[in-house]
This record gives structure tokens, C-alpha cells and sequence, in this order.
């Protein structure tokens, strides 16, 4: 997946994580949340997260198990680097939740003045709003008024994130949820010549349409596929199944723009210890 982002995510920007339900949008910012705490020889930044939950309930138990695990394969690395012997993970995660899009801009100076008061070894550098989708779910009606006042929320929200992006050397990663294509309506709209996004057999495309879109700097997709009788060992099985059952889901990621990079995909599974590429 590091081959894929030719390193990583990149700081000073924004970038969004786009998928379906149940395709790794939360596990993979979990896991971002934990490996920015790395030291940067190990692809980490050193630094703190905050993350910003729209979406209930929060997932406290995956995240105390991915922490687990990562305490424990990191803990010597971390402490050669200038962690406490007593280091907790979570302690590096400040977690909050938000209900609307106001809101979220509302704590936008408190955040900001977080940032510029933090006096600590290791200052936040990653923040994660998942989802943003869900900020505008409810609140906005299909009026030109409504459609005018959500885009100009857009607008304001990701040009602050930007700012704060730029100003603290920020890593900032949103989801979004993805809606069914239909026809060529509004939503059907291609940015430039995008590929055309398939999940679960259907063809979707990216909720918060054409506006939202611009207000991103990279766009990274998660698709998933499942397959009723593959047999292979780099297939994920199906946690609903307990993991013993015939069916299985394949997932991909795809690079589906970015400023500094051409599209390009990869396949990853999610297991109990996180999320993690497929060498084919
Ligand atoms: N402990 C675990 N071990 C293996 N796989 C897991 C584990 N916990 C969750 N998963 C997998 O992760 C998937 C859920 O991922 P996640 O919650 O990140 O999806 P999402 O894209 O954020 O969905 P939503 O939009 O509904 O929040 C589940 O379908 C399950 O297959």
C-alpha cells in the first residue's frame, strides 16, 4: 500500500478516504492514527492525532486492539526513539465526536489554538474527521438554497483544514461515503477523465457530488468484492462468517487522484492486527 501512495499519506493536504460500508475506511484510519506515533525512519511522523468521529459508536474496542497489537510490535522502536517505558498508544489518539458540519467548524479554533499551544515532544501532525458524509446527511434539503449553503460549508470547512494543514505541517484524512450511480444524472458527473468506481458489484460514486471533490487534493477508493468459493490464503475470510465459513471478501485500493501521483490500485486484507497490502 506504501508502494502504491509511493510512501504514505501526504502532509500538507487533504486526503479522502471513499468506500462503501464495511470496506476498511475506519480500520485504516485507526491504524493511520497509530503509525503516525512511529519515529519517520519507520514511516511514522512522531506525532499525535486527533480524531474527529462522526459516525456512532465509536469503534473504542478495534481501536484498544489495534493499539495492542501495535504496542506490542513497536514498543522497542518507540522507546529508542523517546517514548516513556510506560508508553500507552492510546494516549497518543485524542478522540472527539461531532454531529454536524457547524460544529465542526466551530471547534476549528480551539483546535487551531491546540496546535499552536501544545507544548509537547510529540505534537499532533494527523487529523481524521470520520466521515464527513455524515456531517451533511441530515440538515440539507435537495433546494438550490440548501445545495448552496452545503457547498459553501465544503468550502469553508476544507480551506480551514488546508490552512491548519499547511500552517502545522498536518496530515489530514477525511471518508466519505459513496452513493449508487444512476444514469447520468447529477451524480454520474466525471472530474477530468476518472476512472468509473465499482464496489460490491455496483457501480458508485463519491457522496457530497462534484463540490466536495474539489475541495480534496487526493482521492484514495476502497472497493471490495466477495467471493463465494475463492480458496486462496492472501483472501481475507469473513469476520460475520467467524472466519470459517466459504465466503470470503476481496478488497482493493485505489490511488484515484492526487497531485503528485498517477492512479494505480493494490489489493489489502483486514485482519485482527490491522490492514495490510497483498504481494501478488
Ligand atoms: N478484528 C477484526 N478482524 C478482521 N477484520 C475486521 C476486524 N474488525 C473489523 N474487521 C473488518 O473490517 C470491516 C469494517 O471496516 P470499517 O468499519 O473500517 O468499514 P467502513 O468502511 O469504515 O464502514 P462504515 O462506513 O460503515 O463505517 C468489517 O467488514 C470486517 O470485515
Amino acid at each position: 500500500m506504501d508502494r502504491c501512495l509511493a510512501g504514505g499519506i501526504p502532509c500538507e493536504s487533504i486526503t479522502e478516504i471513499v468506500a462503501e460500508s464495511g470496506s476498511g475506511k475506519t480500520q485504516l484510519c485507526l491504524q493511520l492514527a497509530l503509525l503516525a506515533q512511529l519515529p519517520p525512519s519507520l514511516g511514522g511522523l512522531s506525532a499525535s492525532s486527533i480524531y474527529l468521529h462522526s459516525e456512532f459508536p465509536f469503534p473504542t474496542r478495534r481501536l484498544h486492539q489495534l493499539a495492542a497489537q501495535f504496542h506490542a510490535h513497536h514498543l522497542q522502536d518507540l522507546i529508542a526513539t523517546g517514548r516513556d517505558q510506560r508508553y500507552d498508544p492510546m494516549d497518543g489518539i485524542l478522540v472527539q465526536s461531532i454531529h454536524t458540519a457547524d460544529q465542526l467548524l466551530d471547534i476549528m479554533p480551539q483546535t487551531e489554538s491546540f496546535l499552536q499551544n501544545s507544548q509537547t515532544q510529540f505534537p499532533v501532525r494527523l487529523i481524521v474527521i470520520d466521515s464527513i458524509a455524515a456531517l451533511f446527511r441530515s440538515d440539507f434539503d435537495n433546494t438550490s438554497i440548501d445545495l448552496m449553503k452545503r457547498s459553501s460549508l465544503f468550502f469553508k470547512i476544507s480551506g480551514k483544514l488546508k490552512s491548519l494543514a499547511s500552517r502545522f505541517r498536518l496530515a489530514v484524512v477525511v471518508t466519505n461515503q459513496v452513493v449508487d450511480y444512476v444514469g447520468d444524472g447529477m451524480n454520474g458527473l466525471k472530474i477530468g477523465n476518472l476512472e468509473e468506481l465499482y464496489s460490491s458489484g455496483r457501480r458508485v460514486c463519491p457522496a457530497l457530488g462534484l463540490a466536495w471533490s474539489n475541495c480534496v487534493n487526493s482521492r484514495l477508493f476502497l472497493s471490495r468484492e466477495e467471493d463465494e468459493k475463492a480458496n486462496n490464503c492472501s483472501v481475507e475470510r469473513s469476520e460475520e462468517d467467524g472466519g470459517f465459513g466459504s465466503r470470503t471478501t476481496r478488497r482493493w485500493l485505489h490511488l484515484v487522484f492526487a497531485p503528485h501521483l498517477a492512479p494505480s490500485s493494490c489489493e489489502f486484507v483486514i485482519r485482527r492486527e490491522g490492514i495490510s497490502g497483498v504481494d501478488r
